[in-house]
């Protein structure tokens, strides 16, 4: 069946990489892009901050698009160490990651802060990929759909638009540990969450919902293909060209 959302396969690298190897991995995506031509699906990586210059340089013309996995919700300041949304718009960055469970968990960023990044992403220009997703403790006591709820309405950017947001749902259990929800479960999570974006924003049905933790070139087909799912954020696997080249082929 045709898909009316274009998908997207989004690396997230973590805090992984150094300039030279970080710049073939990069090069190496981008030379496998390349050589596809999709028009019908889009590529984004998110290297360190460090490196979002460097890797949005390496990947020119190709296609593939270049992220941040953080921003602050302010355009400047006395912040020390952070780095501003339009200041990755100006590295070449066009899309940035906010509310990553890891930075929930190791900054204590609250929905109102994740919110606030997400507005500051769209005010630099850049497509927030809002994160979402329960721990193991939540889903064994059946809080999952409540969970994600109450994710969405606290960290939604007011006034969001399909073109402005795109929500990435990872279950934070299965994050790195190989594990995976089964394939109805993907799907009822994600039907659930088109159904609170539908009480959120006008036009919910166009917002691209990516499925992420423990995504592989081994079962990214069928993640990719249960229902609702437009996409994925892939942490380990993004880090060899091969593995995530055959996730991106697997849409
Ligand atoms: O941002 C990516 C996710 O945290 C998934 O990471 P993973 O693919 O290594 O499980």
């Amino acid at each position: 069946m045709a898909r009316t959302r274009r998908p997207l396969i989004a690396g997230n690298w973590k805090m992984n990489g150094l300039k030279a190897d970080a710049l073939a991995l990069a090069s190496g995506i981008a030379d496998g892009v390349r050589q596809t031509g999709w028009t019908d699906r889009e590529v984004l990586i998110c290297p360190p901050a460090t490196l979002v210059m460097a890797v949005a340089e390496a990947v020119k013309g190709s296609g593939v698009l270049v992220g941040g996995q953080n921003c602050h919700a302010k355009p400047s300041g006395a912040h020390t160490g952070d780095i501003a949304a339009e200041m990755l718009r100006d590295c070449g960055a066009a899309c940035v990651i906010v509310g990553h469970s890891e930075r929930r968990t190791d900054c204590g960023e609250t929905d109102a802060d994740v919110r606030a990044k997400a507005e500051a992403a769209c005010r630099a220009g850049l497509l927030p990929i809002v994160c979402i997703g329960e721990t193991l403790a939540e889903q064994e006591a059946g809080m999952t759909f409540s969970v994600l709820a109450n994710q969405l309405k606290g960290s939604v950017p007011a006034g969001a638009t399909a073109a402005k947001l795109v929500v990435a749902y990872e279950p934070v259990w299965a994050i790195g540990t190989g594990k995976t929800p089964t394939i109805a479960e993907v799907a009822a999570a994600h039907a659930h969450i088109r159904k609170v974006l539908d009480g959120l924003m006008p036009d919910a049905a166009g917002v691209r919902l990516l499925y992420g933790g423990s995504v592989k070139a081994s079962n990214a087909a069928e993640l990719l293909a249960a229902g609702d799912v437009d996409g994925a954020l892939v942490g380990g696997a993004s880090l060899k060209v091969d593995e995530f080249l055959a996730i991106a082929k697997a849409v």
